[in-house]
């Protein structure tokens, strides 16, 4: 901002608003748009692009929230622009408020942006509630207003919005539920910030990225040298976890897949490819990488089979059964990269927490949960989390709630493992692992089952590298 004349930078922010609202009304003329408008920048915005809109044949109403702290030169263009303020809280405004929010194509929430704190107060909480129930479509300015722009939590009354146009740069609430989920289809207003912009707290890979990381076998490579993954999953009672499990690993990159447990006949008849063991782990034939828990039971030939897995000095997953059975310290003692994948209960029990906050706060838990453990952590649910210390926190921007099916994290847990004995560092196999599985998870025909997500894999694997 120092280095531009006064103002430009809102500018650039309403100028882009007010072409994204023009595309989501299709058109300005005879269109009708209420402004929700708080006191800060982020009503300023909101106003700014109004005016734009209503110079361009849009009837606009703002309703302002606290009028003798409203933007002045936003309120200014906007009735220079022919359109008409409101008062929130008076009186004789409030039905024309009421009507305005009700008969509108477009509410815009200006409410507050990146300085607002805690949930909405009550007056701005009946416009977003009004606004939630008219049919109009919501757009959020820079972010949905109520939500924390830092965390993705959702303190109190927060706005629903069916898109938010964001500034600069996307924020972590944006892409981390519940505040995700208040959002809507996002779109991204360069305003010329990129340059100034500090490292990054929390990244997203793209298409492009995971290509570069995916392992692709060469002239050089045998089954040996592209990895053996092991698998230490499955009971009697659970045999359709190492099936799973053994499925993902098989699509992962991996040259072969080594089976221990109890669950080898189930295995082999599904995939005769899978190399099995009757076990110990410390008995079966040297891996690139284990993954440990799925399925396992907790008697105590699983105990001693997480134990023995955690002894190794290769990287291992831990997941499902293994995670309750793992002892903390021999995790923060080992050499090797340990990839912890729990879901939301699993990581409460981890940190003697309660889900519901986990869920509520799943950057700060995820986090904590690194730390505690020195490992990587990917946390699953409506937004899949990998953390790391003294790295960016990764948010995975694939997945659908379809994915919520028995089984199918045993299918992660595979598909990672094997990235994992592939050579790929354990923050990157968690990140391709979580990608490429919610991209099968959204090509797959719903509603599906597990296993037919890992056959989904390779589809995805090659829509992700089309020269594979
Ligand atoms: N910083 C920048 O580089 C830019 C910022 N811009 C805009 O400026 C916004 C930030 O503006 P401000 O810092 O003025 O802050 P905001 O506009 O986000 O909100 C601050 C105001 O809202 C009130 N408020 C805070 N919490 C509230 C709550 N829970 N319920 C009701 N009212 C509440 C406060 O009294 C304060 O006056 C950004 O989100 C963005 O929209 C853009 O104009 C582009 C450039
Ligand atoms: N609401 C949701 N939206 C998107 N993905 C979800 C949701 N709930 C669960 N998932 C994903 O589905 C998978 C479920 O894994 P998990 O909880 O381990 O189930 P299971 O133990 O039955 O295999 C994880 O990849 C998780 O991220
Ligand atoms: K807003």
């Amino acid at each position: 901002m120092s280095r531009l004349p006064p103002g430009t930078l809102m500018q650039r922010a309403a100028a882009g608003l007010a072409a994204a609202c023009g595309t989501l009304m299709h058109g300005t003329y005879s269109r009708r748009l209420t402004v929700l408008t708080g006191s800060g920048d982020n009503g300023g915005d909101a106003l700014y692009a109004a005016a734009r809109l209503a110079r361009r044949g849009a009837g606009v109403t703002a309703v302002l929230l606290n009028p003798e702290r409203a933007h002045p030169g936003g309120l200014a263009a906007l009735r220079r622009a022919g359109g008409r303020a409101l008062t929130a809280d008076t009186p004789a405004d409030a039905k024309d408020a009421d009507a305005a929010i009700a008969n509108a194509h477009l509410v815009l929430d200006g409410i507050v942006g990146i300085g607002g704190t805690g949930g909405l107060r009550p007056a701005a909480a009946h416009l977003a509630h009004a606004a939630h129930q008219a049919r109009a479509s919501v757009v959020a300015v820079d972010l949905p207003s109520g939500i924390v722009a830092d965390t993705g939590e959702v303190p109190g009354e927060a706005v629903r919005a069916d898109a938010t146009v964001t500034f600069g740069t996307y924020k972590p609430g944006l892409l981390i539920d519940p505040a995700a989920e208040h959002a809507g289809a996002l779109r991204l207003i360069d305003i010329g910030l990129g340059p100034y912009l500090p490292d990054p707290e929390l990244e997203a890979l793209q298409h492009s990225d995971v290509a570069a990381l995916l392992p692709t076998p060469s002239g050089e490579s045998d089954k040996y040298r592209r990895g053996v993954v092991g698998v230490v999953a499955g009971s009697e009672r659970y045999p359709g976890a190492a099936v799973l499990a053994v499925g993902g690993a098989l699509r992962g990159g991996a040259g072969a897949v080594r089976y221990v447990g109890p669950g080898a006949a189930a295995v082999i008849a599904r995939y005769p490819e899978t190399l099995v063991s009757a076990g110990p782990p410390a008995k079966a034939g040297r891996v690139q990488a284990w993954v440990v828990g799925p399925g396992l039971g907790d008697d105590r030939a699983a105990r001693q089979a997480v134990e023995q897995v955690l002894a190794s000095d290769v990287p291992v997953l831990v997941d499902a059964d293994g995670l309750r059975l793992a002892d903390r310290e021999q995790i923060r003692r080992r050499t090797s990269p340990t990839v912890l994948t729990p879901h939301a209960g699993e990581a409460a029990a981890l940190l003697s927490a309660d889900r519901a906050d986990v869920e509520a706060a799943r950057l700060a838990h995820v986090t904590r949960l690194a730390a505690a453990y020195d490992a990587t952590v990917l946390l699953k649910g409506s937004t899949t989390l990998i953390a790391e210390q003294g790295r960016p926190v990764r948010v995975n921007p694939t997945g659908t709630a379809w994915l919520s099916t028995a089984g199918s994290g045993d299918v992660l847990s595979g598909l990672t493992g094997s990235l994992l004995a592939a050579g790929l560092a354990a923050r990157d196999a968690a990140s391709v692992g979580a990608y490429l599985h919610g991209l099968a998870g959204r090509e797959a025909p719903v509603p599906f089952g597990a296993h037919e997500l890992a056959d989904r894999i390779p589809q995805v694997w090659r829509s992700v590298h089309p020269r594979t």
